[in-house]
């Protein structure tokens, strides 16, 4: 579907642990979270589970599955120091989703973790996914501080795209936009920094107005690829408060990128200084702009469990169709 796939290509090593050799070979799942939103990773090198956006949704499913915003499929080739990781991303309804700040800083904290050596120094690597290259950095992986750089975000209606109210395509800049959402009449100022985000300045952001707002944001037909929604309360030059509602996975306790959106929107509108902490329901994280625009983000990481799929679970998983293996 999107590339080969490895099987189980552990090497047991003399100096591995029997813990560790065991979590190498086969571990079906690792799940992390930051700021509460969590991401299932799912390491073709430690299982032979097929990966399609029907075993991304069952896997995501937190009645009958493990729980979570979206999977992070990866490494999709064995990785290599200096080299590019690729991997995919998928939100919990089973969509691709190109870029996740915080998916990225968990997957490079899941390499640490899981092959230690020069993932685990804390020197930079690059990791790679559909919409291209994202550098990433743990700071300190005892605290779980892992740093991402999401690039230089595009304010331009065709890149979203955005279309206009008569559905013909939008041009220019989109910043400080007007957007009808049924009685509201809003300015929203939409960007694409690997994933497409509108962001709603209001002055009271809260889970209700995300959880009402946010979907009708995200489905609008003026979005056709849909957008992540932000619902933002600058608290002072330094501060952001926002509410996220998340493309292809609903309301969020936290999202990396979306906190890059809000910060990038208030910093083109004046509205902030170039570092900012972005304060979410889960967590806060920080924002640096630099002066061509590129962000960088830092903040928390935390793996949560790893873990083996139960036979019927698995069992349904393997029954899906378009399986990639
Ligand atoms: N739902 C999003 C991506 C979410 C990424 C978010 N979880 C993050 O931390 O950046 C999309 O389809 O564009």
């Amino acid at each position: 579907m999107y590339g080969a796939v490895p099987g189980r290509t552990a090497r047991p090593g003399a100096a591995l642990s029997p813990a560790t050799y065991l979590r190498r070979v086969m571990t079906d799942f690792f799940k992390y979270q930051a700021l509460g939103n969590d991401y299932v990773v799912i390491d073709p090198r430690s299982t032979d589970l097929p990966v399609t956006p029907e075993t991304v949704r069952r896997v995501c499913d937190r009645h009958f599955g493990i729980g979570a915003d979206g999977v992070v499929h990866g490494p999709l080739t064995d990785p290599r120091p200096g080299v590019p990781v690729p991997l995919a991303l998928f939100n919990s309804d089973g969509s691709v989703c190109g870029r996740s700040g915080n998916g990225l800083r968990m997957f490079a904290l899941h390499l640490a973790d899981r092959d230690a050596g020069s993932w685990a120094t804390g020197e930079p690597f690059t990791l790679r996914t559909s919409a291209g290259d994202s550098p990433v950095r743990i700071l300190d992986r005892a605290a779980g501080a892992v740093q991402v750089g999401l690039g230089r975000p595009v304010f331009d209606a065709a890149a979203l795209p955005l279309l206009n109210e008569d559905g013909t395509p939008a041009e220019g800049s989109t910043l400080s936009v007007p957007l009808t959402v049924g009685e509201h009449r809003l300015t929203v100022t939409a960007l694409d920094n690997g994933n497409p985000h509108t962001v709603v300045p209001v002055d009271e952001p809260t889970p209700e107005l995300a959880r009402d707002l946010g979907p009708r944001i995200a489905g609008h037909a003026r979005f056709p690829h849909r957008t992540n929604v932000q619902f933002l309360r600058v608290a002072s030059r330094d501060v952001l408060e926002i509410e996220v509602y998340e493309r292809g996975a609903g309301y969020a306790l936290a999202s990396g990128s979306s906190a890059c959106a809000a910060a990038s929107a208030a910093r083109r509108l004046g509205l902030c200084e170039d570092r900012v902490e972005v304060r979410m329901p889960g967590g806060s994280v920080t924002v640096t702009l630099a002066a061509d625009g590129s962000v960088t983000l830092t903040g928390e990481v935390r793996q949560v469990a790893t873990g083996d799929f139960a036979p019927a679970l698995r069992a349904l998983l393997d029954r899906t169709p378009e399986a990639v293996r």
